[in-house]
């Protein structure tokens, strides 16, 4: 008989005869015993080691993982933070994710002027310059906002955060932005978008009471939809970037906890949001910057010269309307992971309801800025943009009374008013 004759025709066939194995074991000397209990262990440890997380240099290494960052939380002087911030003279306290971003930090602050309890949580991740991030962090500790570290995707940071507070709401405004960016660091978009996503949810689905959830689509997933403008009732189903396919993903998400776990949950599509604090990676933004250096510009045109518009919608606007939306939804009907019953999911259009040409937002810039762009008008690349933008506002309206008031151009002389002056500031902490 050959070796090969040993080995079993398939792997189902071949069974290790433990009765014997052990039999045998039972009846050998105990010095041999005590060295294979020795091996056991030895070797029940090594894996242990294997398994431990990866350290937070190895995580940082992987710029599509930056975000994953282990964080240090806990303790009394810590917890003790997070009450603080949560109290409340409403009877509403609102876990806000993405707390140090542009909206998360208008929102976290006009929540907590009314008197709402408010717990802000931001991995302060890389993706722009983290400074500014740091700064409206102190903005917000000033009227009493704590800023937890950590990232959506950490469940057990979230379950401790659900176990020291009871929270009525989530906004959940943390994301990977911004739609060219997604063609260089895709995952970071299912990292946050997704992954992050499911893990909130899961934890809220989860919670006793589940808290009601307002969250943060956008206005891209209306893709290269041509009928203007556009409704909630459209197609949304032909996205143009990985960001906004992320952003679809997440809407049909909700769906799934809301059947199934009874979530109530309500999703909001904003409109090229812009104002004081903005994010630097858009394009008013780095056009002021670089009309201040005097640096060229692009401006992308659509085929044939057409014209590229946005429904460029001003912050506090943006503000009014995520108020709106938290104060109307309505409370998730299940508990602890089961549905109890019909839960509301919504999902609303926050727009201006004004489309302004990108060449005509340069204009404005001009003016404010008393400088002179150099434009340098290109052909859109194919980089996941839009030809244009424009919100049918009409369902916001009638539910909450959504109404923009700030037009393009009185918005822009309050954000360059910002920038001159945070800038400014900034360049003369430097100097000293
Ligand atoms: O409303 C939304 O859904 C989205 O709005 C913005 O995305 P976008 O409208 O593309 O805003 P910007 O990146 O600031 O671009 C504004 C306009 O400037 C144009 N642009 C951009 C960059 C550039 O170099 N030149 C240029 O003409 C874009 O094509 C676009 O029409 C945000 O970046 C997204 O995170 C958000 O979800």
């Amino acid at each position: 008989m050959s070796r090969l004759d040993d080995i079993p025709s398939s792997p189902g066939k071949f069974k290790i005869d433990k009765s014997s194995y052990f039999n045998r074991l039972r009846f050998q000397p105990s010095l041999t015993k005590f060295a294979f209990i020795s091996f056991f262990l030895l070797c029940l440890i090594s894996l242990l080691f294997l398994r431990s997380p990866p350290s937070v240099n190895s995580s940082q290494s992987d710029p599509s993982r930056r975000s994953l960052r282990t964080f240090t939380y806990g303790g009394a002087a810590w917890e003790k933070r997070i009450r603080a911030s949560a109290r409340t003279r409403t009877s509403v306290t609102v876990l806000v994710t993405g707390a140090a971003g542009f909206v998360g930090t208008h929102v976290s602050s006009a929540l907590k002027r009314r008197g709402d309890g408010v717990i802000g949580l931001d991995n302060f991740n890389d993706y722009y310059d983290p400074s500014l991030k740091r700064a409206r962090q102190a903005l917000l500790e000033r009227s009493g906002v704590f800023i937890v570290e950590g990232d959506i995707n950490d469940v057990e940071l979230l379950r401790k955060l659900f176990k020291i507070v009871t929270f009525t709401h989530v906004m959940h405004l943390a994301a990977q932005a911004g739609v060219r960016y997604a063609m260089e660091n895709p995952s970071s978009y299912v990292h946050s978008n997704i992954a992050g996503l499911v893990n909130l949810l899961e934890v809220c689905k989860a919670a006793n009471p589940q808290p009601a959830i307002v969250w943060a689509s956008s206005s891209s997933v209306y893709g290269l939809n041509t009928k203007v403008p556009f409704s909630e009732k459209d197609r949304t189903d032909q996205p143009a970037s990985l960001y906004a396919a992320t952003k679809k993903a997440g809407e049909e998400i909700a769906h799934t906890y809301n059947h199934i776990y009874g979530l109530s949950l309500t999703g909001l599509r904003f409109f090229t949001v812009y104002g004081p604090w903005g994010r630097p990676d858009m394009a008013y933004f780095f056009f002021t910057k670089d009309i201040l250096k005097g640096k060229s510009i692009s401006i992308f045109e659509s085929a044939n010269h057409g014209t590229v518009a946005r429904d460029f919608t001003y912050i506090d606007d943006i503000v009014k309307g995520c108020l709106g939306a938290l104060d109307t939804a309505e409370k998730s009907t299940g508990s602890g992971g089961k549905k109890r019953g019909p839960a509301q999911l919504r999902v609303f259009n926050l727009g201006n309801t004004s489309p302004v040409p990108v060449s005509d937002l340069v204009s404005i810039l001009e003016r404010q800025l008393k400088v002179k762009a150099k434009r340098n008008v290109i052909k859109m690349p194919r980089n996941g943009d839009v030809p244009f933008t424009h919100a049918n506002i009409s369902l916001a309206q009638r539910e909450f009374g959504y109404k923009p008031t700030t037009d393009l151009q009185t918005g822009l002389k309050k954000f360059v008013r910002w920038y001159l002056s945070y800038y400014a500031g900034e360049k003369k902490a430097a100097a000293r």
